[in-house]
């Protein structure tokens, strides 16, 4: 894995409700990573934490090689783009373009056309006051805005949030492109599993405060499958298959079989003298809800 444009070491956040940590990630540069879990499992107070938004109780979180809170952070903000979950309401009585007269002094990187030029891809005009813009025009407003001086590195928090379909197609597009370059990072938090697959080369699961695994996404929907096996009655031990998460009868002698190791399961099934009659990948979204339902239980 190449640098990280994230790094998170040992953070914790203690609130009267909820703990978030001890966490412990790197997030490589030049990939996106889509951040993902249930609600209220401390995505977004990551992303606070991440921007220096929130203090932690303990910990460091560094982006792009610098540490977060140490005194002068404009040599890494002026690098990166936020668009946080939600839109901030001291700023409705501002329209759009004021609002980027504001920022654009901070950003040496600020390109006039290209904000242009996102907020016409988006339908947008920014002549409009941000509190009397929809939620959907306000997200590609923010998302415009973020990326307007060319970051080396995105924070996203459910960027699609409100989008219509075509919007949300955009925003895709626009994504896809703005990686192209190949050396910058998008970190997301989704809910959206589509865009996930679209969009993310990693996932991190996060439940419950804890960030449970970082992922391949491939690898991930490589590895998962579900499978028909017939073992002729052998009474095989099914416990003892690579990553089994899932087991049922399917009628006389086979069974269906979830697992998250499919290569080392079929390598083990044909050790057993089972048959394998058919495999079938996962889709994205029962991979997290296994995941989600596993964490649950040990948790
Ligand atoms: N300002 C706050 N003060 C105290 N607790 C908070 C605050 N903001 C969030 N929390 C709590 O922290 C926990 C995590 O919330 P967070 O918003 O980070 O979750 P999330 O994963 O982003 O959820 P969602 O998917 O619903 O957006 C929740 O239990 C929430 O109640």
């Amino acid at each position: 894995m190449t640098e990280a444009a994230v790094a998170i070491e040992a953070l914790v956040q203690r609130r009267a409700h909820f703990e978030l940590g001890p966490v412990e990630l790197a997030i490589p540069a030049g990939y996106v990573t889509a951040i993902v879990g249930p609600n209220g499992s401390g995505k977004s107070s990551l992303f606070r934490l991440m921007l220096g938004l929130a203090r932690p109780d303990a910990g460091r979180v560094s982006l792009l090689g610098r540490r977060v809170g140490d005194g002068d952070d404009t040599a890494y903000k002026t690098r990166i783009g936020y668009v946080p979950e939600e839109a901030i309401d001291l700023e409705d009585k501002i329209s759009g373009d004021q609002k980027a007269a504001f920022v654009r002094p901070w950003y040496p990187g600020w390109d006039v056309n290209y904000y242009r030029e996102l907020l016409r891809r988006f339908e947008i005009d920014a002549g409009l006051k941000l509190g009397k813009m929809s939620k959907g025009m306000r997200r590609k407003y923010d998302l415009s805005l973020a990326m307007a001086h060319h970051p080396d590195l995105l924070l996203l928090d459910e960027p699609s949030s409100g989008l219509d379909p075509i919007a949300w197609k955009t925003m895709i597009d626009v994504l896809h492109r703005y990686m192209e370059r190949g050396d910058r990072t998008i970190v997301m938090a989704s809910h959206i599993v589509d865009e996930v697959r679209r969009l993310a080369d990693y996932i991190v699961f996060v439940v419950h405060g804890r960030v449970l695994g970082m992922y391949e996404k491939d690898a991930l929907l490589e590895s998962w499958q579900t499978m028909y096996v017939d073992d002729a009655g052998r009474s095989t031990d099914w416990k003892a298959m690579p990553g089994l998460r899932g087991f049922e009868a399917a009628g006389g002698t086979t069974y269906r079989i979830v697992t998250d190791s499919a290569h080392a399961a079929e390598r083990w099934l044909a050790e057993a003298g089972a048959t394998l009659v058919s495999k079938q990948k996962l889709e994205l979204d029962d991979i997290l809800i296994h995941l989600t339902e596993h964490a649950r239980g040990v948790m």
